[in-house]
């Protein structure tokens, strides 16, 4: 079993690729409670594959280069998409998504709020005030279960220089909520004579249903099916675009070691060799419009809604960056800005 360290290593150049205009999604998969939150955020004393990712960026961007950082966060719970309430107060929003305009691919997200991140700092406080918003609950299997599907993207908006033109570039960061037994998820409920069972199965029906879903999303694009099912849930109309052609998508596989989970732990190993099998094409990078907002600035630009409000943030301008890249096996094969 690899650290997050070094997990991170291997996937730091994917990362860094977003600075040139690529679209990388990593997200997290398995049982309930095996540590998805954990590796993707992680404690302040050992930093999860997010705040790792995040500081890489900035630390890049600051040796050359301009670059603006859009955020937005989105949870999904019971099939609802909601908005992660980052800096307002209130109740978190409920929002519509649809299909982007014909020709221009991509899903919309109505009413989604996409924030001007200035520098790291910021960006952690945004981040941490959006996830203590996230559905949480107490579950036999970990008593701060997830019960939401939640994605972070960040649009990281190159300026044109002499090198070359500007690119447009994403970073999704999904911690998927774990799948369960529903028996399972509903019995610590039933032990403690808990009046949420009802809710807590009801939860647990609706994330198993989205991530059968996104199992038959990747069915279909390893088996390169001409119809993709992404429309069979709002996680996988969500992730459409960062699945997408010449997007790069690395899964994160959490399982458990107990014996009693080994049932799950074997679909997990399933999900994850399907997923392995799939080919989203030679990576592409998305070449910025001259002017605009950071949702006009590219065809594809995943979780797009109305216009975008960017938020005035408090802080330095974005920050500078370079046009340069590490190798390693999930570089971006292909280049195919003009
Ligand atoms: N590598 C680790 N080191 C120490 N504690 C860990 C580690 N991984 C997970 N944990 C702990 O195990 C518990 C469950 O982890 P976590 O909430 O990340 O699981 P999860 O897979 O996200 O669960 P769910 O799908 O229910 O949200 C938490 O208390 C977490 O702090």
């Amino acid at each position: 079993m690899q650290k997050c360290p070094q997990v991170f290593r291997e996937l730091e150049p994917a990362v860094l690729s977003c600075l040139r205009g690529y679209s990388v999604c990593i997200f997290t998969y398995g049982q309930t409670g095996t540590g998805k939150t954990y590796s993707m955020e992680g404690p302040p004393e050992d930093p999860g594959i997010a705040p790792r990712a995040l500081q890489s960026l900035f630390r890049e961007m600051r040796t050359g280069g301009q670059h603006q950082v859009t955020l937005s966060m989105v949870e999904i719970y019971n099939e609802a998409v909601r908005s992660g309430d980052l800096l307002a107060p209130g109740p978190p929003e409920r929002l519509a998504v649809r299909q982007g305009p014909a020709g221009q691919g991509g899903i919309q997200v109505a009413g989604l709020t996409y924030w001007d991140v200035p520098n790291l700092e910021t960006l952690h406080q945004m981040l941490s005030l959006g996830r203590s918003n996230r559905a949480t609950a107490a579950t036999a299997m970990n008593q701060h279960s997830s019960r939401s599907h939640a994605l972070v993207t960040l649009t990281l908006q190159a300026a044109s220089s002499t090198r070359g033109s500007g690119t447009t570039g994403t970073l999704h960061l999904v911690d998927l909520a774990g799948s369960e037994r529903a028996w399972k998820a509903g019995g610590v409920c039933r032990a403690r004579g808990d009046p949420d069972d009802a809710q807590r199965l009801r939860e647990a029906r609706t994330i198993n249903r989205s991530l059968l879903a996104l199992g038959g999303v990747m069915t279909a694009l390893r088996s390169r099916r001409a119809h993709v099912p992404f429309r069979d849930s709002q996680l996988t109309r969500l992730l459409q675009p960062a699945l997408g052609p010449g997007a790069t998508a690395v899964l994160l596989l959490q399982i458990s070691t107990r014996p009693e989970d080994l049932g799950e732990t074997v679909c997990s190993l399933k999900f994850a060799e399907r997923v392995g099998q799939v080919e989203l094409g030679p990576a592409r990078r998305r070449r910025a419009r001259r002017s605009g907002t950071p949702s006009s600035l590219s065809t594809d630009t995943p979780l797009t809604g109305t216009p975008c409000t960017p938020t005035p943030s408090p802080g330095s301008p974005p920050s500078p960056g370079p046009d340069s890249g590490s190798s390693s096996a999930l570089v971006p094969q292909e280049d195919l800005l003009s």
